[in-house]
């Protein structure tokens, strides 16, 4: 482990209805380093093991064999809560990362202040408005204007962009993104990939992102990962990622 080592997968399995005849060994002793500030692309066919790895390393799936570390922690038996000081993710489905009832301030109060106890009614001022203000106008999608709009009204876009805001205010170590512009119109994916990349570069953030979109992958991050039969069979940053072309891509899925 290095001081720019963020996240250390070794050995890890996930075996799937163990010693049943239903018994599927998803994750083949996945062994992976991910260092301070590397944005990374996961793809790989459907049913390779991407969302199971980020699973894994957010909690939500015990691991059979193996170990994950964040920052020299050992988290491999840790609660999907106790990560999240380290931690944050941001679905597929918009619905997921923000509170439908509460309105957009609420939600970002929420996010501000998670790792403290406070009541929401007592938490409200004109200066945390200008705040919320000035980070919702750099999102373009309008919501500086409906701080006080419940986030059930917001379109899977805006509300999309408000989660990924949400997910980074906190300056998480790793942040997971799991299929993040896969439910939205082309054009708000397009917006949502590019204000994560802005975010992801201004923040200095470290990020796991799966996608099924080639051009993404391509485009963005300085690394790429692909998954096939639940090993790594691709591991490529810099200049070896940025000569990589979506052909070559393509014939490395069969
Ligand atoms: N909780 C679970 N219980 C049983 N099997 C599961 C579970 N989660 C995933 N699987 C199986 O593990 C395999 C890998 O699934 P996973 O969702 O990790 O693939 P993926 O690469 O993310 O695919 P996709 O691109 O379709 O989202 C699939 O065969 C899936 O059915």
């Amino acid at each position: 482990m290095t001081n720019s080592d963020i996240l250390k997968i070794q050995n890890l399995q996930k075996v799937f209805f163990p010693g049943t005849i239903n018994q599927r060994h998803i994750l083949k002793d996945i062994n992976l380093t991910i260092n301070s500030g590397d944005f990374i692309s996961v793809i790989g066919n459907n049913g390779a093991g991407k969302s199971t790895l980020l699973n894994t390393i957010a909690g939500n799936l015990p691991v059979d064999a193996g170990s994950v570390t964040i920052l020299g922690n050992d988290i491999t038996n840790a609660s999907v809560a106790s990560r999240s000081k380290w931690i944050s993710r941001v679905f597929q489905d918009p619905k997921l990362g923000t509170a439908g009832e509460l309105t957009v301030a609420e939600n970002l109060a929420l996010s501000e202040k998670k790792h403290r106890h406070f009541n929401l009614h007592f938490y409200h001022s004109a200066e945390r408005d200008r705040r919320f203000t000035t980070l919702l106008s750099r999102l373009n999608m309008g919501l500086e204007d409906r701080l006080n709009t419940q986030v059930k009204y917001l379109s899977g876009g805006q509300r999309q962009a408000l989660s990924l805001l949400m997910a980074t205010l906190s300056q998480p170590d790793l942040l997971l993104l799991d299929e993040h512009t896969a439910a939205l119109d082309p054009y708000t994916s397009s917006e949502v990939m590019h204000l994560t990349n802005d975010i992801i570069s201004e923040r200095h953030l470290t990020s796991l992102m799966i996608t099924h979109k080639m051009e993404d992958a391509l485009q963005y991050g300085n690394r790429l990962l692909m998954v096939q039969d639940g090993q790594i069979k691709l591991d490529v940053r810099g200049a070896d990622k940025q000569r990589l072309r979506k052909a070559e891509l393509l014939d490395l899925f069969n």
